[in-house]
């Protein structure tokens, strides 16, 4: 039997970089951010019913991502519609990644975890954590969303203490060497715990 983490945290806050650290303790890692980007590619499971939803959101065959912004701009409401479409067929991607990975901890990288009730399939769940004006430094600096659609999808998720509240681990990103050390300590936690059980 593996152990299944789930690896959250708010948008900017370090969960891939975070993600990638437990790969090299061993880790199997499931993402939700790229199963998205599996089912908006081409012949992706998300394209025809994005089509019927959203006829623009299509470009050359798999569903834009730039598009949808413009879409989600114009309309805030049609997040929601997206998500109703997205989130059953993530969830299905999910499951097959569980049921075929032999590793012994299984990493599931999910920023909407606690908001999609994810959370009730873990073992445990892990949060990362930096203060809210680094947040938005870091999104920022990335330069692939402005200041407006930072706010919105920050304004619909999770509070970041609310979301360390409810989780068994927080991992403090400030620096890569401090989140290392703190993954690695998760990790023997996680195996010691197998060991007795
Ligand atoms: C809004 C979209 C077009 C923005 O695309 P873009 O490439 O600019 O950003 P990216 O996908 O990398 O998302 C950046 C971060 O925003 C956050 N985020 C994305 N979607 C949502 C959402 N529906 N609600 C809250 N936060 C979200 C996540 O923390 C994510 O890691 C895209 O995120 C999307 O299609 N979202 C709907 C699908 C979804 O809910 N994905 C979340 C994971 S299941
Ligand atoms: N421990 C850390 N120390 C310093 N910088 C970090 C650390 N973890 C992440 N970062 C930096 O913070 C930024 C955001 O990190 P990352 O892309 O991992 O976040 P994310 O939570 O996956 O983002 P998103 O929710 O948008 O997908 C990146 O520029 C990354 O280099």
């Amino acid at each position: 039997m593996s152990f299944s983490l789930g690896l959250t945290g708010s948008i900017g806050m370090g969960k891939s970089t975070t993600a990638q650290m437990f790969v090299d303790e061993g880790c199997a890692l499931w993402d939700a951010d790229a199963a998205v980007h599996r089912l908006y590619a081409k012949a992706g499971a998300a394209v025809e019913p994005m089509r019927n939803a959203f006829p623009t959101a299509i470009v050359e065959f798999s569903v834009s991502r730039e598009a949808l912004k413009q879409i989600i701009a114009n309309d805030p409401g049609a997040l929601k519609t997206i998500e109703n479409i997205v989130h059953p067929l993530v969830a299905m991607d999910r499951a097959a990644f569980q049921d075929s990975s032999s590793a012994d901890i299984l990493v599931f990288d999910i920023p909407l975890l606690f908001e999609t009730g994810g959370d009730a399939a873990m073992d445990a769940v892990a949060c990362v954590s930096i203060p809210s004006d680094e947040q938005k430094r870091r999104v920022m600096a990335r330069g692939t969303m402005s200041e407006t659609q930072f706010e919105q999808i920050r304004a619909k998720q999770m509070p970041n203490n609310e979301k360390c509240m409810r989780s068994d681990f927080v991992i403090v990103t400030d620096t890569l060497d401090h989140a290392r050390a703190q993954v690695q300590d998760i990790v023997r936690q996680i195996r010691a715990g197998m060991a007795d059980a």
